[in-house]
């Protein structure tokens, strides 16, 4: 059993975790370790919006280009595209990418056929709206959890540094915060408030949010592509409706308990089609609002208690995979541009009039 927190990462605390040092976790969980020199990664949300089925076609092509220009010099490491339809009714489809080297990010975004597309007067006027959510946390700011050590997913892909043994700092409410490393000095209290230039966005303009100081954000994703028989069945009809109804209360109510924006998105693999795998991903004003969410709303309490009930049903052999990654972004280490999009999409939702 060893620590989340990856020991060139460990500092003398002033602050204490919520176990003390002989809690022994219930079921084994790992997280994805850095290589020397991962100081601080990109995760990059690169979105595609379209409404009704007669744009469906072009905007699906415009996602598969942004995809195809990831293989340029200095593109991600790892990618997935994902796929979602909004509360207004808008299709969403989003590249998801990962870079290990910020400063290879910054070269493959000035790449002049990357730069020129996204700049080109064209995309205010070409029927689909755009987005990039960009995040790049320090090492400090983020933590990765896995229920199974052979794959990774998300960031755990280019961290390079390989997995972590079983960790300690999990199985209970608040081990997310015990896990990021700069929980051991630092309550992460958000401060200020978003912005948006415009100040009032609305369809047709680029739009820039300023986010503010430990906006939290949380990738949460599972695949039952494996299940079988009772595992699958408890799946898809017990646990999966469950999270529906979460995750539409947090995209439909999440702005009263400090959710910006949510979307449960599901997989798509690089021809389009659906795979068996599917995650939440959310913007929140606070690590402490993520943190009230999942350990009173219902739905995720239910969530988590038939997982804790299954895996010891399952004698610990479960096919299900489930994994996290949750950072708290400094003002430098967000950045949001909206094309054309509805303002309610992403960090927008809740600033226009
Ligand atoms: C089938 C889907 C899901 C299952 C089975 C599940 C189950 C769990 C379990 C078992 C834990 C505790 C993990 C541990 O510490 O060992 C947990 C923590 C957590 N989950 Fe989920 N969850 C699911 C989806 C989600 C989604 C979609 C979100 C949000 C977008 C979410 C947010 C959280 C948060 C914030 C925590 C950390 C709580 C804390 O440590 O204080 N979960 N979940």
């Amino acid at each position: 059993m060893e620590s989340a927190i990856a020991e060139h990462l460990k500092c003398p605390r002033t602050r204490h975790r919520r176990v003390e040092d002989d809690y022994t976790p219930p079921y084994p969980v790992w997280s994805a370790r850095a290589a020397a020199g991962v100081g601080q990664v990109v995760m990059g949300y690169f979105g595609v919006q379209s409404r009704g089925p007669e744009l469906q076609g072009r905007a699906c092509a415009a996602l598969m280009q942004i995809a195809r220009d990831f293989g340029l010099a200095d593109g991600p490491g790892h990618h997935d595209l994902a796929h979602f339809v909004d509360a207004e009714g808008f299709d969403n489809m989003i590249a998801i990418a990962y870079w290990s080297d910020p400063a290879a990010f910054g070269r493959w975004c000035a790449t002049p056929e990357i730069d020129d597309w996204w700049r080109s007067p064209a995309r205010l006027d070409d029927g689909l709206g755009y987005f990039r959510e960009i995040a790049s946390p320090r090492a400090e700011h983020y933590e990765t959890m896995f229920s199974t050590p052979d794959r990774f997913e998300g960031v755990g892909v280019v961290m390079g540094g390989g997995v972590s043994g079983e960790i300690q700092e999990h199985g209970y409410w608040g081990s997310m915060r015990d896990r990021i490393p700069l929980s051991q000095t630092d309550a992460m209290v958000a401060s200020g408030s978003r912005s948006a230039i415009p100040a009032t966005p609305a369809p047709g303009q680029r739009v820039r949010i300023a986010g503010h100081q430990n906006v939290a954000m949380i990738r949460s994703g599972q695949e039952w592509t494996d299940t079988t028989g009772k595992e699958r069945t408890l799946y898809l009809e017990d646990m999966e409706p469950t999270l529906r109804e979460g995750m539409d209360f947090l995209r439909d109510q999440g702005l009263a308990i400090g959710c910006y924006s949510n979307r449960y998105m599901h997989h798509l693999d690089a021809r389009g089609a659906p795979l068996q795998k599917s995650f939440g991903l959310s913007f929140w004003r606070s690590l402490a609002d993520m943190e009230r969410w999942a350990e009173s709303h219902p739905t995720h309490v239910a969530i988590f208690g038939s997982f804790m009930r299954y895996v010891q049903e399952l004698n610990f052999e479960l096919q299900l995979r489930v994994y996290h990654e949750v950072s708290v972004l400094k003002m430098d280490e967000q950045s949001y541009e909206y094309i054309n999009c509805h303002p309610r999409t992403g960090l927008m939702n809740g600033l226009a009039a």
